[in-house]
């Protein structure tokens, strides 16, 4: 059968297959469904980024694609298609967030996943499609953690209250149902470290908008990333979820300036990457 008769009968069945398990099956044939999809999580500072260069770097067949924080810090330009005049000031929504929580983390909560979810919804490029050896999206969080890190912390230290918690698992549930396959992961690589190291790193990096950001408020992130990704407590609403492979990767290693440990990572994530 020729690539245009697969191409064709994999139309056909697209139009007569619409539940999602089928789509599932159906989408697991193209192109697409061969490249794998994988977050990178972990708290604030852990080293995300500096991580996802490394990976970038070492895989031919990896793309990575950052947090969208630079939307967040000025959300105009991120949302309108016209260049802002000098005179006119722009919102720093994640600054905004962290000065004045109650009232901003709904807002922050359902930018942040917007633009997640529209991260996760590009097609790959076309190198991972045509690409022959596992190929990998790695994404720096997800609308995962958005999710059950992030807004449920929130919510959890009165950030969020009751109904917008509410409001934000209601959309939340139904975008993911709605888009099924094409939103899921195959792995997680967790990066863990002490809330202390983390601290430490962030003030290292001297993000302005994270200056008054105390090790409390890592501490509560560090338990919720323990509860979903390491004792598994975390009520989760995907089925897909439930039984993710995640890598765990100790971060508290000084692994910037130190290409031995930068190695026995990359391996331990190719092993990880070839067996999802
Ligand atoms: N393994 C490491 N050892 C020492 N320093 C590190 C390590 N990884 C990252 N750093 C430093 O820690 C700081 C934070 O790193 P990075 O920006 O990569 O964190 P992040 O997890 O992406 O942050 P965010 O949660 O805000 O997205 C940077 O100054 C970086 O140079
Ligand atoms: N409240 C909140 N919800 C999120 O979904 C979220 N995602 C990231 N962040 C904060 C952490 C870093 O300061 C900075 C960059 O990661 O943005 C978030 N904060």
């Amino acid at each position: 059968m020729g690539f245009h008769t697969v191409t064709v009968a994999l139309h056909l069945t697209r139009r007569f297959f619409s539940n999602s398990s089928q789509c599932r099956l159906i989408h697991r044939m193209d192109g697409i469904s061969r490249v794998k999809r994988v977050s990178i999580e972990g708290n604030i500072a852990v080293g995300k980024s500096t991580f996802a260069k490394l990976l970038q770097n070492a895989g031919q067949n990896w793309e990575v694609t950052p947090e969208p924080v630079s939307k967040w810090q000025n959300v105009e330009e991120a949302t309108s298609q016209i260049v802002l005049s000098p005179q006119q000031t722009t919102s720093n929504l994640l600054q905004m967030m962290y000065q004045d929580p109650k009232r901003w983390s709904y807002t922050f909560q359902t930018f942040s996943c917007m633009s997640r979810m529209r991260t996760q919804l590009q097609p790959p490029p076309a190198k991972l499609m045509q690409s022959r050896d596992t190929a990998v999206q790695v994404y720096e969080r997800s609308i995962y953690s958005d999710r059950y890190i992030f807004a449920l912390n929130s919510f959890e230290l009165g950030a969020l209250n009751s109904t917008e918690w509410a409001v934000y698992q209601d959309w939340h549930s139904f975008l993911v149902e709605q888009f099924g396959p094409k939103v899921q992961l195959e792995g997680i690589i967790y990066l863990r470290a002490s809330p202390q190291v983390c601290m430490e790193r962030l003030g290292k990096r001297g993000r302005e908008e994270e200056r008054g950001l105390q090790l409390d408020y890592l501490d509560t992130l560090h338990v919720q990333h323990e509860n979903w990704l390491i004792n598994k407590s975390t009520k989760v609403h995907f089925d897909h979820l439930k039984n993710l492979p995640v890598l765990v990767l100790d971060a508290g290693l000084e692994f910037e300036k130190d290409p031995e440990v930068q190695a026995r990572l990359i391996k331990e994530v190719k092993i990880f990457f070839h067996d999802l």
